[in-house]
């Protein structure tokens, strides 16, 4: 896995990320390290270091899952303002799905499995930057701001949404976890396609997302089943708080938590 001053390492003992400057035989360097709180980096600069700005998820191994599925449905919700915090999220500057490349190719195996049987998979979001996860802790530590309560949380206190609705550390930040439905579609070229319903709309951050809530209906329940089955078949397991969420299972995991913005 590729380091830079644009990562953080997961820590061994508890699976968050620590500040641990290992080298700091050059005290300008250990200065700036200390410095960049933002940053976060667990490793000192190197000569091969960039900014944030500076690298792409290609650099850091991410594919864009539309080199692999040119026509794959996506609507990356963070990247504009149809997202529960109202705005556009820093770090996405385009509304593209980046993950690690073994993810990605279970993914396009998923969906080349389910075309033949009429549904394929729509795409919310893939790889989120981290800054987008300050943000969005940000957002809900933000009382003040209420205008997506209604559409998005009508039941909870936005304060109460981290860490089990919103990551404070997320492991889409690692590349490999995907927020995502399925779609039903008619064989036509474009192929028309709907939603199944699911119960909840994405980010629906409510008792009713968590993804084995007892009062759904028969089609929400077994639309649910199918994700999570389809899903397990290709190695991605599902966060029971979110039926939307999922994560590839590789070995070895990803530690690295990244800040690349998507462009
Ligand atoms: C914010 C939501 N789409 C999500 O991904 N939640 C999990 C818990 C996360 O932030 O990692
Ligand atoms: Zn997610």
């Amino acid at each position: 896995m590729p380091i830079s001053a644009t990562t953080t390492k997961t820590s061994p003992s508890n699976g968050s990320a620590t500040v641990q400057p290992r080298d700091l035989r050059l005290a300008g360097i250990a200065l700036a390290t200390l410095l960049c709180v933002a940053c976060a980096s667990s490793t000192p600069p190197t000569a091969t270091d960039t900014t944030a700005d500076l690298a792409t998820p290609g650099s850091v191994g991410m594919v864009d899952i539309r080199e692999l599925v040119p026509d794959i449905d996506a609507d990356i919700r963070y990247a504009g303002d149809d997202n529960f915090t109202g705005t556009r999220v820093d770090g996405y500057d385009a509304a593209k799905c980046y993950l690690l490349r073994p993810a990605a190719e279970a993914l396009a195996r998923l969906e080349r499995e389910l075309r033949p049987q009429g549904l394929r998979l729509r795409i919310f979001d893939c790889y989120r930057p981290e800054r987008a996860v300050r943000q969005f802790v940000r957002w809900a530590a933000d009382p003040r701001d209420q205008r997506t309560k209604a559409a998005y949380y009508p039941a909870l206190e936005k304060g109460s949404l981290v860490p089990g609705y919103i990551a404070d550390r997320s492991g889409h930040s690692k590349g490999a976890t995907i927020d995502l439905t399925l779609l039903r579609c008619e064989d036509a070229s474009p192929a028309r396609c709907e939603a199944l319903d699911m119960g909840t709309p994405f980010d629906f951050f409510d008792p009713r997302a968590n993804t084995d809530h007892p009062h759904l209906d028969d089609a929400q329940r077994a639309n649910r089943t199918r994700l999570r089955d389809a899903m397990a078949r290709h190695g991605f397991e599902n966060y029971p708080m979110e039926w939307w969420h999922y994560t590839f299972r590789l070995q070895p995991p990803p530690d690295t938590f990244h800040d690349v913005p998507i462009r």
